[in-house]
């Protein structure tokens, strides 16, 4: 009988982790039953489920063993092999944490920051980089050829307090405990200290004279030796591992570097040298006497641990290799060595010292120095002072020949929030940390009519009589109409290609597509609303629509992709072309696939003026997006209809994505979730390709550089576009 091509693929998928089919075979059967053979749930995430219920299942089983062992253990041989893998779990697990600390890369929690609403201003944003700076400041370029989403924040003044009367579901982002409205001098005060960050240095400098003695201790030894191991290897820097079965415990005085021991069990050495040799030797000294210990097979280990981190860290992705993690270790360890001299950068809060990091053993002692709060005035040679987020630095005096490098993580700046973790990395060392409330929807400033109700969707907008996936119906339901029939989504949850085809041309060829010109526009009014200047048009996006309330299906229905939120593996870091932060993906993505949700405070246009009229005007970045996809489809729009995103104080991981000219490899498409009402709506990036683990995710702003009516553009682009419009017009207009 021919196999089931899922099943085949399950047991591919599993292939790939390491894990037998014999194993994956009863568990999947079990789960097929559990979930009624409902294969998304155990599909989904890369086989997550499947992968999780067979560690769990092994999890069980080992416990029974033990159980079972500690009555009956007679001092034969164990009785399967897993014995020895759940030993070196716990052995290599906390050896792993510990190279997470010497790499300074030892991950911290984010305090949470109090329930209380904090809004920001924007002059507290970041670095000011004036060579960038200018007065005016867009995201994007209203009304641009490009027909994207540009919001112009110079607008002349005009006087006009709006309110609304209507009810909305939504939070109201404004309002205070006490009910209160903050205004943006508040908005000030309330933005200190969203985050803490983590300065850490490697342990010690290693001297001239503590150049390699290894000795060989222990039961495994990762060297990163320029050609100077006995396996000698064409590639440079390589890692090797070697087993040291007769392990010389004695030998340890002879040690150079650093012990990073965390218990007199387990312990790991690093040694290095300036010229360019680390050797890294694990002691998992709780091996000895252990009655079953046996030497397991080092790439065994090597698997399993790649198999832990991807269960427990969701490190997906075929890239991921612990031994690739263990060069890095010894490359990081080798440039700290050789670039630092006495560094002691362990930043704290200086108002709550209650989430200090444990850094083990052998860790530096934490700093924390209030007097030193108010000394932030020059911080590129403070020594012990604190930045702008009330965080204290310890910083080393700039040396003229000493490279400054610090490493900061933060482990996950949703703080809890989305299903995944989105972590932190500043490998550069010389920007401050984004400051804003991360919040995973959007939400309502004040004025803006966003107004969710069961009884604004007809019928014909809704599949209320749908039951289970939407996606396995024979003929498509009613929410696949406004998508002409058919769903935009594939079974896999990617964009199907020809819709994606379609939104691409549209976004890269917008003279193409239609523009709507409103007859009254709100833009224009917002800009000036005694003499308005003609609308200068709005493409009419496509949209997406998925299934909701009112529809019948469930929530893993295949129409729901926006909505579940975040599941890929993304990163927000520091940027080197100057862009400041930037999002990266730590795995490989396929094309259409969702990433992320644009979210922010949801603003009217005229509220958004408001705000830029208030702010400093010396920002680096700007964060609004309009939200004019439909403006069409309406006579004369109100102003509490015409809205934006603005994630500069509230937003989540989307306002980290820089823009690219034209070949960005993210595309932004408005999706219909909670209302057909078009006023509203969520704007979500998907991939425009299939992008590699550690790119950069970028989408194109629609910034128009030769925009005649925004002479100033909002920043220099360095996105490094073979296309880039502003180099063009550089090389045009010189
Ligand atoms: C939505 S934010 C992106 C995140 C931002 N880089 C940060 O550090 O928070 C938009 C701002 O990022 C900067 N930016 C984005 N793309 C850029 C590019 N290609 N070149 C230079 N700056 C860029 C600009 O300052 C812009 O106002």
């Amino acid at each position: 009988m021919a196999t089931n091509p899922r099943v085949s693929k399950a047991f591919r998928a599993m292939r790939d982790l390491g894990i037998p089919a014999e194993t994956v075979k009863p568990v999947l059967k079990n789960l097929l039953k559990l979930y009624d053979k409902n294969w998304e749930l155990i599909e989904e995430d890369n086989y997550r489920t499947l992968a999780d219920a067979i560690f769990e299942s092994a999890d069980d089983e080992q416990r029974e063993f033990k159980k079972h062992d500690s009555m009956v253990y007679d001092g034969s041989e164990p009785p399967f092999k897993k014995v020895h893998l759940v030993q070196q779990e716990d052995q290599v697990s906390s050896t792993m944490n510990n190279v997470s600390t010497v790499l300074g890369l030892k991950e911290c929690e984010i305090p949470q920051t109090s329930s209380l609403p904090k809004l920001m201003d924007s002059s507290q944003l970041g670095l000011r980089d004036h060579s960038t700076e200018s007065s005016f400041h867009v995201l994007q370029a209203p009304f641009s050829d490009k027909g994207k989403d540009l919001i112009s924040s110079n607008f002349p003044p005009r006087d006009q307090k709006l309110s609304s009367g209507r009810a909305s579901c939504a939070f109201q982002s404004n309002q205070a405990i006490d009910g209160s409205s903050y205004d943006h001098k508040r908005r000030e005060k309330m933005a200190k200290g969203h985050y803490e960050e983590d300065l850490i240095k490697p342990k010690k400098e290693l001297s001239i004279n503590d150049l390699p003695q290894f000795s060989v201790p222990t039961s495994m030894v990762f060297s990163a030796f320029p050609g100077s191991l006995e396996h000698s290897s064409t590639e440079k820097n390589s890692v090797k591992y070697l087993m040291s079965q007769n392990a010389d415990k004695d030998n340890k005085d002879n040690r150079s570097g650093c012990n990073y021991g965390t218990s007199g069990e387990s312990s790991f050495d690093i040694a290095s040298s300036p010229c360019g040799e680390v050797k890294i030797s694990l002691n998992c000294n709780s091996a000895h006497g252990q009655p079953h210990f046996h030497i397991p097979n080092l790439d065994a280990v090597m698997k399993f641990v790649e198999n832990k981190y991807l269960r427990s860290y969701k490190i997906v992705g075929p890239k991921f290799s612990l031994m690739k993690l263990l060069k890095e270790l010894c490359e990081s360890y080798l440039e700290l060595g050789t670039f630092s001299t006495d560094r002691s950068v362990i930043k704290r809060s200086a108002l709550d010292d209650s989430h200090q990091c444990t850094m083990g053993a052998n860790r530096e002692s934490l700093r924390t120095d209030n007097s030193a709060r108010d000394s932030n005035k020059n911080e590129s040679s403070c020594s012990g002072s604190l930045n702008s987020q009330g965080l204290l630095v310890a910083q080393e005096q700039p040396t003229a020949h000493i490279k400054k490098r610090s490493f900061r993580k933060i482990r996950d700046i949703t703080k809890g929030t989305e299903k995944v973790r989105i972590s932190l990395l500043d490998e550069i060392g010389n920007e401050h940390l984004p400051k804003f409330v991360y919040v995973p929807q959007n939400i309502i400033y004040q004025n803006a009519y966003v107004h969710f109700s069961l009884a604004r969707i007809a019928d014909e907008d809704c599949c209320s009589s749908c039951l289970g996936d939407c996606l396995s119906l024979a003929v498509p339901c009613a929410c696949a109409r406004d998508t002409g029939g058919e769903f935009a989504y594939t079974p896999q949850g990617l964009l199907k290609e020809d819709f994606l085809s379609a939104c691409i041309s549209m976004d890269q060829e917008p003279q193409k597509h239609y523009n709507f010109y409103c007859q009254d526009c709100p833009l224009e009014r917002a800009k000036n609303g005694y003499r308005p200047e003609p609308c200068k048009g709005h493409l009419v996006r496509k949209f997406i629509k998925e299934c909701w309330r009112k529809c019948g299906c469930n929530m893993l229905c295949g129409n729901r992709v926006v909505q579940r939120g975040i599941a890929r593996n993304v990163q927000v870091f520091l940027t080197n072309e100057g862009k400041g932060w930037g999002l990266q993906t730590l795995e490989e993505l396929p094309k259409g696939a969702f990433i992320c949700e644009y979210v922010g405070e949801i603003l009217t246009n005229m509220e958004l003026y408001e705000r830029n009229k208030e702010s400093s005007g010396s920002e680096r970045h700007t964060y609004p997006v309009l939200l004019d996809a439909d403006w069409g489809s309406e006579g004369v729009l109100k102003d509490e209809d015409a809205l934006c995103l603005d994630a500069t104080y509230y937003g989540n991981v989307a306002r980290f994505v820089n823009h690219r000219c034209f070949d960005a490899n993210l595309l932004e498409i408005p999706v219909e979730v909670e209302t057909p009402d078009h006023h509203y709506y969520h704007l979500a990036f998907f991939t425009k390709r299939k992008v590699d683990a550690l790119e950069e995710l970028t989408w194109d702003y629609g910034i128009d550089f030769d925009d005649q009516n925004h002479p100033i553009k909002a920043f220099q682009c360095c996105c490094g576009s073979a296309f880039c419009r502003d180099v063009k017009r550089k090389a045009t207009t010189s």
